[in-house]
């Protein structure tokens, strides 16, 4: 399944400039219009800036390109040069650009006008009033040249697309890639990666460091920061480096042991099952942070376990189950009884959150101590769920799939709490525990902001 797959990076938008692989892409393009290109034959660019090239970034779509191209009537429509084609269709202006057969809704095409008057360069914002475009509206006149469409619209207004443009925005150029590429992993492949821990000297200081960090965390849903001073205030400046805190009920950022001076059984003794936090916020708090300060007594290691490659599992064995995981809103809750005060979090989603157009999910929700009651579908659709959540439930706990660290002072976990559930084994002895929570939007943004495709 792409969704589930590590697929290619996403490039920065292509601007109009000739990029230094044109000619190559081209080249390509003219093999495949004339039907040289052969299934399955790799389309990988020999440069970095080749996705400007739609089918560079879904080479599946090849073959299928070619059987169209072979086979294209064309009505209303002037072949404008041997790399594009294209013909206004009744509901759609269809667009034949680099092997991929796109389809454009007209008011889509009048909304993303990006001429001056319609959209604001400087601030990326619309400008235009998309409320006051007929919803009937055609473009008067069309014009394609090697790079660009040009439509002209009823009352006269150009819009000027480029192709690339169009191809990186379409529906069909979209679909095929993963908006969060991803590795999967088991104990195994997770142990054979060999991703090394960041000192926090280089965590701190350098930014390409900080940058491959972020991409590992990314990638797998865990990174480890070692050598970090084992405090709470070395842990929170570490933090800030990648994100804003995210300040929760249980404080920004928190310290806790085996005391129960909260009402929850992390601050127990006993083991935990794999698990993600906060399922019962409306929005699950993205990634969580653990430096265990001290421990002096046994056991305490810590699980992890990939949802995203256990759902993967489901979604290959049983296509049913991994539907109505996605389908069926689960509620999860906190109540807690303070001294001067209750929390009551409810939060509701299904335990597989999805992209409708690629089914790629993007969160799971999975704690099966806050889980609430159940009472969003009747009972025969219960059962299946029941089913359904026994099967990934299984995935998730098959040993191979269980990584098992001893956190120790100095070593600083962070927890893509989207993706990768924690547990923990009982404990003997004192065992404090600090980390905070982080604003998902806030690390994803640092690491655009370090030029990585996220
Ligand atoms: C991390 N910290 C100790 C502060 C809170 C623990 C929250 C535990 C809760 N059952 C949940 O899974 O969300
Ligand atoms: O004690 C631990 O290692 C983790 C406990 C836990 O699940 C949590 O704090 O969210
Ligand atoms: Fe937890």
């Amino acid at each position: 399944m792409t969704s589930f797959s590590m697929a290619e990076p996403r490039h920065p938008a292509a601007g109009s400039a000739p990029s230094p692989c044109q000619d190559h892409c081209t080249a390509r393009i003219m093999a495949l219009t004339r039907g040289i290109v052969r299934l399955g034959a790799s389309l990988q660019p020999s440069c970095g800036r080749a996705a400007f090239h739609p089918s560079a970034r879904a080479p599946l779509l090849l073959g299928h390109a070619q059987v169209l191209l072979g086979g294209l009537r064309l009505q209303h429509s002037a072949p404008q040069s041997n790399k594009c084609q294209w013909q206004l269709k009744e509901d759609c202006f269809e667009l034949t650009y680099g092997g991929l057969v796109m389809h454009f809704d007209y008011v889509w095409l009048r909304d993303h006008c990006r001429s001056a008057s319609c959209y604001n360069a400087k601030t990326n914002q619309r400008n235009l009033d998309t409320a006051n475009v007929e919803l009937t509206i055609r473009p008067a006149k069309t014009r394609v040249d090697d790079e660009t469409l040009f439509l002209t619209w009823p009352d006269g207004h150009i819009t000027r697309y480029g192709l690339a443009w169009l191809a990186q925005n379409s529906y069909e150029g979209q679909k095929k890639s993963a908006v969060q590429p991803r590795i999967l992993w088991d104990s195994d492949t997770y142990t054979n990666a060999k991703i090394s821990s960041i000192s926090w000297e280089k965590f701190m200081s350098c930014d390409d460091e900080l940058k491959n960090f972020l991409r590992n965390f990314l990638l797998y849903g865990i990174a480890f920061v070692d050598g970090v001073p084992a405090t709470l205030e070395d842990t929170e400046i570490l933090t800030q480096r990648v994100s804003l805190i995210r300040e929760t009920m249980y404080g920004r950022m928190w310290s806790f042991t085996s005391d129960f001076s909260r009402g929850d059984t992390a601050y127990t003794k006993l083991a935990l099952d794999r698990h993600t936090d906060t399922s019962y916020f409306q929005e699950p708090c993205g990634m969580q942070v653990f430096h265990c300060l001290r421990h002096e007594g046994t056991g305490g290691r810590t699980l992890l376990v990939d949802g995203f490659h256990a759902a993967s599992k489901v979604l290959e064995q049983s296509p049913e189950n991994f539907e109505l995981l996605s389908r069926i809103p689960i509620k999860h809750e906190y109540i807690e009884n303070m001294r001067d005060h209750r929390n009551h979090m409810i939060g509701i989603g299904p335990v597989l959150n999805v992209y409708p157009w690629n089914n790629e999910v993007y969160m799971i929700r999975y704690n099966n101590y806050d889980r609430a009651v159940i009472n969003t579908v009747p009972y025969n659709v219960v059962q299946r769920w029941y089913v359904a959540h026994r099967e990934l439930t299984m995935e998730l706990r098959k040993p191979q799939n269980e990584l098992w660290v001893k956190l120790k002072p100095g070593k600083v976990l962070f927890v893509d709490n989207w993706r990768v559930l924690h547990g923990r084994e009982s404990f003997t002895g004192l065992r404090q525990l600090c980390g905070c929570y982080l604003t998902r939007d806030d690390v994803l943004n640092t690491a655009r902001s370090l030029g990585l495709e996220v």
